[in-house]
């Protein structure tokens, strides 16, 4: 059967585009759908935009030092509507970017919502159909309100790339990934700053003590954090909204900020009669290869609700083209993926939690928690966390948690040791850089936990 193209891909972001570009370099017939802007989620309302606001609410703290350190400094006010033309231009710069360098690629591009109609066909929103030998649907996920009376009001994290002013009073709702790294956000950009926690502590899912390291630094950075307390009524009042928490708490914000998670993109994406199957979440289930239940048919990224995360979507893209086009059967590696959360101050984690490691086998922890130089000199309070879980049997670095300045930057490295299967012993025989914090990462000496 002759096709229009070798590859359709649905999604012009993170995943969506490595693939369509790898692909058509190979000198595959590609074409990629994109009913918004090129980029995706990450470069147009994600970890772009948000990292040039975690830069920018990062200043008066660095101006505090800068007085420390000698400097007759002073911050002066924050010009938000300043900031954000300068970041909506670099956004507009790396969009066409995206689309450009797809297009050298041999990438034929429609600026189209589409839907799969059957294993092989697509269906533009003009009503034109193009058909294909494989498809792959990257069509990411969006922001979700709950299921309650006014959660229309407030906002979304797709909003706050947009608004025209900053909040004078700020509550966040949700303390994942989004809600705490907004939170420090708004908070260094002079906004106040209230989260709602339904749980007992922000990040669940990590590692318990850094998590709680985290908050105590949000809280004494001014975040104020309602744990135990989600909201249960709403309303407007004037120019204000007055919102009433699970545990009674009660209190009047400028803006409300939802970020209470995501969902896949499969809303009206795929026709039923096509078997694509999904999972309760909606998310697109696939196997090992992100093959669907339909074989033409692959997804990557967050629509497939696996690990939601750029550099993942990025390496199933590369997978996904290594088995369908080089017939080269590459299953996606989700272990050990390190990761960065841009709290203020920032974590870095990679492998198992002392929870989890714990579960698994007998475990030794190592932690530290010390006030780094360039603090100490200050005469700052705040402490950077080190933390390091080892296998008691084998020896092998089973987890690392760092909280502190250049978390992200430190994690990425920490990350290659233990893909290769680092013990303590390795950490131990590396010699430090001095000074830094992260020499601790090799001087760890005794255990201050050892789980049997
Ligand atoms: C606020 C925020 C901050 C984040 N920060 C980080 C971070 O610091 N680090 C990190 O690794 N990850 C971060 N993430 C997650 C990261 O952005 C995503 O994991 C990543 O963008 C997923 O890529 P994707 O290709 O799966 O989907 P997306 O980038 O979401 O791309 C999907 C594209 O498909 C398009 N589309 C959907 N349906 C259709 C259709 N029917 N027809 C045509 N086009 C369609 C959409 O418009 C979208 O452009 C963040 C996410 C958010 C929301
Ligand atoms: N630095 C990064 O790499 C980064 C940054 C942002 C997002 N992301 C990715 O995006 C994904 C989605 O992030 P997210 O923060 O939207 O989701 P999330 O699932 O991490 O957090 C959502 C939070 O909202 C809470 N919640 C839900 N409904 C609630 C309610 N009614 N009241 C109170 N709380 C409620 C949940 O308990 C949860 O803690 C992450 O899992 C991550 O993979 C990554």
């Amino acid at each position: 059967m002759e096709f229009d193209y070798d590859l359709f891909v649905i999604g012009g972001g993170s995943g969506g585009v490595r693939a369509a570009r790898l692909t058509a370099q190979d000198g595959h017939k590609v074409a990629l759908a994109e009913e918004s802007r090129m980029g995706g989620t990450c470069v147009i309302r994600g970890c772009v935009p948000k990292k040039l606001m975690v830069f920018a609410s990062e200043y008066p703290e660095a101006v505090g030092f800068a007085r420390d350190y000698g400097w007759d400094a002073t911050i002066g006010k924050f010009d938000w509507s300043a900031f954000s033309t300068r970041m909506n231009q670099e956004l507009d710069r790396l969009e066409s970017v995206y689309e450009t360098n797809a297009e050298k690629a041999g990438v034929k591009i429609y600026h189209s919502r589409v839907t799969v109609e059957d294993a092989h066909t697509i269906k533009l929103s003009d009503g034109q159909t193009c058909t294909a030998k494989h498809i792959l649907i990257a069509a990411g996920g969006h922001p979700v309100r709950p299921d309650m009376k006014n959660a229309d009001i407030g906002m979304v994290s797709d909003d706050v790339f947009n608004l025209k002013a900053l909040p004078g009073k700020l509550l966040i709702v949700g303390g994942g990934y989004i809600g705490c790294e907004m939170a420090g956000i708004f908070n260094g950009l002079g906004v106040e700053t209230s989260m709602f926690i339904r749980g007992a502590q922000i990040l669940r899912g990590f590692d318990e003590e850094t998590r709680g390291h985290i908050a105590d630094c949000m809280a004494r950075r001014g975040v104020t954090i309602h744990t135990g307390c989600a909201p249960v009524e709403i309303e407007r009042r004037g120019d204000k909204v007055w919102v009433k928490g699970s545990n009674g708490h009660q209190e009047e914000f400028d803006d409300i900020l939802w970020a209470t998670g995501r969902k896949p993109n499969t809303r009206d994406l795929i026709a039923e009669s096509v078997g694509v199957k999904l999972d309760r979440k909606g998310a697109i289930r696939v196997d090992d290869y992100s093959q669907t239940d339909v074989p033409s048919i692959f997804a990557i990224g967050d629509v497939t609700g696996r690990v939601e995360l750029t550099p993942v979507a990025i390496r199933e893209a590369v997978a996904f083209h290594e088995t369908v086009f080089k017939g080269n059967k590459t299953p996606v590696d989700h272990d050990l993926i390190p990761t960065a959360v841009f709290t203020q101050p920032e974590m870095g984690t990679v492998g198992l939690s002392e929870e989890d490691a714990a579960e698994q086998e007998p475990t030794l922890v190592y932690a530290t928690a010390f006030r780094p130089m360039q603090q100490a000199f200050a005469g700052g309070e705040e402490r950077v966390l080190f933390k390091m879980l080892v296998s008691r049997e084998t020896d092998k670095v089973l987890g690392v948690h760092i909280v502190g300045p250049g978390a992200g930057e430190m994690i990425q490295f920490v990350g290659v040791a233990l893909k290769m299967g680092a013990t303590k012993a390795d950490f131990d025989r590396t010699c430090a850089v001095h000074p830094t914090m992260a020499e601790e990462l090799v001087t760890l000496k005794e255990p201050v936990r050892v789980l049997d």
